[in-house]
């Protein structure tokens, strides 16, 4: 895989260079509420900018349908990348179109600019390979070189991640550089007991990577909004709980294998509940009530992990050589479901290992909740992304950077 500072050294002067960023942060209406994806890009942009390229950013955010939606606009992630580098930023608002053209156009040498969301974009997404490719023909159209540094999204088969640098000279930026390597340890020669915490809200994505990880961890702890699957997989009641029904009968044999090949597949023996899910604009008490994993009433939804279950998974962190932990353990962004979050955060500090911190989420509630980044061994930017690296599979948008 050639670097950025292979492409620095043969020289990007007057050259139109597309990072595709991962600036995919959380949003309160138009206020980010975490910035570090935007902040792990800059070294990147800034590298290229100061070597008198004309550098265009692209990202996606959120999951919108493959059209414009202004909830899901990039712009006040182009804002906040100007005011991190210090200089003004430009902003297309289409992606391709007529306003893309002219902002990347209008860009002198050493001036930067952001297009507007890739998802609005029906073709980025496409499971269709001509769909994609013909999106990429146009995002190629808008550059000379392509830098990959969307660490958070490299295991997406999506047309800036993956068609697009077929289509370009391509180079890996410094996050993408980083997030490999330090991700390389974990699967190289990792020290035990190799403790895996999963959480979180995209269920489907990632209750399938532990079939492998069963081949891996010592003990995987389960919370967020992943347990209630696992839950009902033991025929117990969730209630209004995230539940992904069709995958049941694959978390049933999850449970059987760990249980023959000694894995600890360890599940919330209590949980929080509420009636609803709750309002994060009112911020509103929630007044959960504290019930046993096995006693959840019906209509009642599960929202974090119980103070029995915080307590468990503190001690099966207690004595972990490695750790790595992705997806929040609750509705960490209100302040009734942040304890299992704080409380595992928590137990990684005081783990003798080596941590690691991975997804979007993730990293943001760790620093929103107030922990110092620097404690930990590592805070990557990709969740599903690192996953998948740790599984071991092929990432489309690392294997299309190689040369
Ligand atoms: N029990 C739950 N029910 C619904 N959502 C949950 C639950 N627990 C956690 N979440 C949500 O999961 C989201 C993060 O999930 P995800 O995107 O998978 O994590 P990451 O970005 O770290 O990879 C958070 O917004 C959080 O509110
Ligand atoms: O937030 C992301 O992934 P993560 O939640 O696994 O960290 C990435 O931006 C990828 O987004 P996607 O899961 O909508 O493809």
């Amino acid at each position: 895989m050639k670097t950025i500072d292979e492409l620095l050294s043969e020289g990007v002067a007057g050259k139109r260079v597309f990072v595709r960023a991962d600036l995919n942060v959380p949003l309160d209406g138009t206020a980010i509420t975490d910035d570090g994806r935007i902040r792990a890009v800059v070294p990147t942009v800034k590298a290229l900018a100061d070597a008198g390229a004309r550098v265009v950013v692209a990202s996606h955010l959120g999951r919108p349908k493959g059209a414009p939606d202004p909830a899901f606009s990039l712009a006040p992630a182009a804002t906040r990348l100007g005011e991190l580098l210090g200089a003004d930023v430009a902003f297309a608002t289409d992606t391709v179109g007529e306003s893309a053209s002219a902002t990347v156009a209008g860009l002198a040498d050493g001036e930067v600019a952001v297009v507007e969301n890739l998802r609005f974009n029906a073709g980025e997404t496409s499971k269709d390979d001509a769909e994609r490719g013909a999106f990429a023909d146009q995002l190629a159209a808008l550059a000379d070189v392509y830098v990959g540094d969307g660490f958070g999204a490299v295991h997406r088969r999506h047309a800036s991640v993956f068609d697009l640098p077929a289509r370009l000279p391509h180079y890996a930026g410094y996050l993408i550089a980083t997030e490999v390597g330090v991700l390389r340890k974990l699967t190289d020669d990792v020290k035990r007991p190799y403790v895996v915490a999963l959480g979180g809200a995209k269920v489907s994505d990632k209750l399938a990577v532990i079939d492998q990880l069963l081949g891996k961890a010592d003990r995987i702890l389960i919370g967020g909004g992943m347990a209630y699957t696992f839950l009902k997989a033991k025929g117990y009641e969730v209630g209004s709980s995230l539940l992904q029904e069709d995958q049941i009968p694959a978390v049933q044999e999850y449970l059987e294998r760990a249980e023959k090949s000694g894995v600890e597949l360890v599940l919330p023996v209590d949980t929080l509940v509420a009636g609803a899910f709750p309002d994060m604009k009112a911020k509103a008490p929630g007044n959960p009530e504290t019930v046993a994993a096995d006693a959840m009433p019906a209509g009642k939804m599960g929202l974090d992990i119980g103070p029995e279950t915080r307590k468990l998974y503190a001690s099966k962190l207690a004595d972990a050589a490695t750790v790595f932990w992705n997806g929040p353990m609750g509705v960490f962004e209100h302040p009734d479901y942040a304890e299992g979050t704080k409380a595992v955060a928590q137990a990684l500090l005081d783990s003798p290992g080596f941590t690691v911190v991975g997804g979007g989420d993730s990293a943001a509630a760790v620093r929103t909740l107030g922990f110092d980044e620097q404690a930990f061994g590592h805070i990557s930017t990709g969740g599903g992304a690192s996953l998948e690296y740790l599984e071991g599979k092929t990432l489309p948008g690392l294997a299309a950077l190689e040369d």
